[in-house]
């Protein structure tokens, strides 16, 4: 049997595992080789004609990278350094003041998963990275929920007791986070050629994460170690928030590894699988991965934006027709079940998932492999 010497990239992507091969030379295809940045300022202004020149740049960069950096956001940057030091206030309390908000106590997967608790790439001894996260919750007044929650539905957030100050910080980055959300929203409606409040009644109480990361430097200086393995996200877009260290990475078409480091006064935004699905793919929900080679500490915040709970989603009806668009690839589904399967899928030791196995994407690439030789 002939051995082939091609080299694979391996992932999570679209709640399973997958791999590309690297292409590059003569075999190369053209893709992407940096990330655009787009100046989202005109989202801000009273006239449409702004709000379009933006969603243009922004329908670019989602068809062609999945990527881009929005510059000149609305959220001071003092309010960002304050969240940074209450994250990293959080990560410096003893271990047990954190897993008291361990996220395998909660249904709604939300609180706090230490270093290697997650394994993306279903190899080497996991994600080198612990994580807290917090969410939609109709029971936290500081978010306004619109609907009245049933008696039978579960709070879904926990804080840690031993800081107090902590909760209303995160509030304070969510709540403008979420206004800013809002607005990409309906930039991302306008760059699909739809009506800008296309999204709006599907988005009444959204569900949203802030996650807040901290990468240790890695131990060894290669992909053996990583900080959060390679995978796409389930949401409906993203907007990630970096300190000062350079350690995200997007991978291009050929396989190779694109750096996305932090740049000042920006946020990184990326389409999740949710708005890749229901653009037939023509946005791209691209695979990222977190590789902290630099030394240093890193802290990281992503804002995960998804519709509600209980919104029933199909293909847009600018994303199905002749031509490079093609027919439609996906049925309708419901956003609550699809984002709480992805989650799962994800956290195979958390007690719902009653003893499954992790998964094991080596075993795929091996199958892979001999099956091209
Ligand atoms: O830490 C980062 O820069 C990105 C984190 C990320 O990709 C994720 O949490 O899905
Ligand atoms: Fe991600």
């Amino acid at each position: 049997m002939a051995v082939s010497n091609q080299e694979f990239v391996y992932y999570h992507a679209g709640g399973k595992r997958g791999s590309r091969p690297v292409l590059r030379g003569a075999a190369a295809k053209d893709t992407f080789e940096t990330i655009p940045l787009v100046d989202v300022s005109g989202l801000f202004s009273k006239d449409i004609a702004d709000r379009k020149a933006v969603a243009t740049e922004i329908g670019k960069a989602c068809r062609e990278v999945g990527f881009f950096y929005a510059a000149n956001h609305d959220i001071p940057d003092d309010v960002i350094s304050e969240t940074f030091e209450a994250v990293k206030n959080f990560f410096s309390m003893p271990l047990e003041d954190k897993m008291e908000v361990h996220l395998h106590k909660s249904a709604a997967l939300r609180g706090y998963e230490p270093l290697f608790e997650t394994k993306m790439e279903g190899t080497g001894r996991g994600d080198m990275k612990e994580a807290f996260t917090i969410g939609d919750d109709p029971w936290e007044p500081e978010q306004h929920c619109p609907y009245q929650p049933s008696t039978e539905e579960p709070k879904r957030n926990s804080w840690p007791t031993a800081y107090p100050g902590f909760r209303p910080q995160i509030y304070d980055y969510y709540t403008r986070v979420l206004a800013f959300s809002r607005k990409l929203m309906q930039a991302f409606a306008l760059a699909l050629d739809l009506p800008e409040n296309y999204f709006d009644a599907a988005t009444s109480f959204p569900m949203v994460g802030v996650r807040i990361l901290h990468y240790p430097p890695q131990e060894r200086q290669d992909a053996r170690d990583i900080g959060l393995g390679a995978h796409t996200d389930y949401s409906f877009f993203t907007l990630v928030q970096q300190e000062n260290v350079a350690a995200l990475q997007v991978l291009n078409a050929n396989g190779i590894w694109i750096d996305a480091p932090p740049k000042p006064q920006t946020y990184v935004v990326n389409v999740g699988d949710f708005l890749s699905r229901i653009t037939n793919n023509v946005f791209k929900s691209t695979v990222h991965r977190v590789l902290n080679k630099s030394g240093e500490e890193r802290y990281s915040m992503p804002f995960f934006f998804s519709p509600d709970k209980a919104a029933t989603l199909s293909t847009v009806p600018t994303c199905v027709g002749e031509g490079s668009i093609g027919e439609e690839k996906y049925e309708e589904l419901n956003a609550g079940d699809y984002l709480m399967e992805r989650l799962k899928a994800a956290r195979w030791q958390h007690p719902s998932n009653q003893g499954k196995p992790p998964p094991r994407v080596q075993d795929v690439a091996t199958a892979e492999v001999a099956a091209m030789a």
